[in-house]
C-alpha cells in the first residue's frame, strides 16, 4: 500500500512541477477554466460534459508527456542533435494533433448551441 501512496505522490510532485515550470500547461489550465466556465453557461448534456472533461484531461496528460521527453532528450544531449530534434518535433506533433481534434469538436459541440 505504501508503495503505490508513493506513486501517488510523485505523480502529484510531477503535475505541480509541470504546472510551475511549463507556461503551456499554465495556459491550458486557464484554457480549461474558460472551457468549463462556456459549458456551464451552455448548458451540456452528461455526454457532452463527458467529451469535454475527457478532452481537457487529455490535453493536460499530452502536455504532461510533452514536458517529459523535452527532459529526457535534454538529458540525453543539450548539444545539436537530429534525433534531439525529431523527438521533440514528435512530442509537439502529438499535442498540436490533440488539441487540433479537441478544437474541432468543441466547436462541433458549442457552435450548434450558440447558434440555436
Ligand atoms: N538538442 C537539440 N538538438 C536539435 N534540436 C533541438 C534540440 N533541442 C531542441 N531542439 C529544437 O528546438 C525546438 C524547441 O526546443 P525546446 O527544448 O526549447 O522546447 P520548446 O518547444 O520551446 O518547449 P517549451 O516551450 O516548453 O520550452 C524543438 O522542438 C526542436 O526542434
Amino acid at each position: 500500500m505504501r508503495k503505490y501512496i508513493d506513486s501517488f505522490r510523485y505523480a502529484l510532485e510531477g503535475i505541480v512541477h509541470g504546472m510551475k515550470t511549463e507556461k503551456h500547461l499554465r495556459f491550458h489550465l486557464f484554457s480549461a477554466i474558460i472551457v468549463i466556465g462556456l459549458s456551464m453557461w451552455t448548458g451540456l448534456s452528461q455526454t457532452e460534459w463527458f467529451i469535454v472533461l475527457l478532452l481537457i484531461g487529455g490535453m493536460f496528460a499530452f502536455e504532461l508527456m510533452n514536458a517529459a521527453v523535452e527532459r529526457v532528450v535534454d538529458l540525453v544531449t543539450t548539444d545539436y542533435a537530429l534525433l534531439a530534434k525529431q523527438a521533440k518535433d514528435l512530442a509537439a506533433g502529438a499535442v498540436l494533433v490533440y488539441a487540433f481534434v479537441s478544437a474541432c469538436i468543441g466547436l462541433i459541440i458549442f457552435i450548434p448551441k450558440w447558434w440555436r
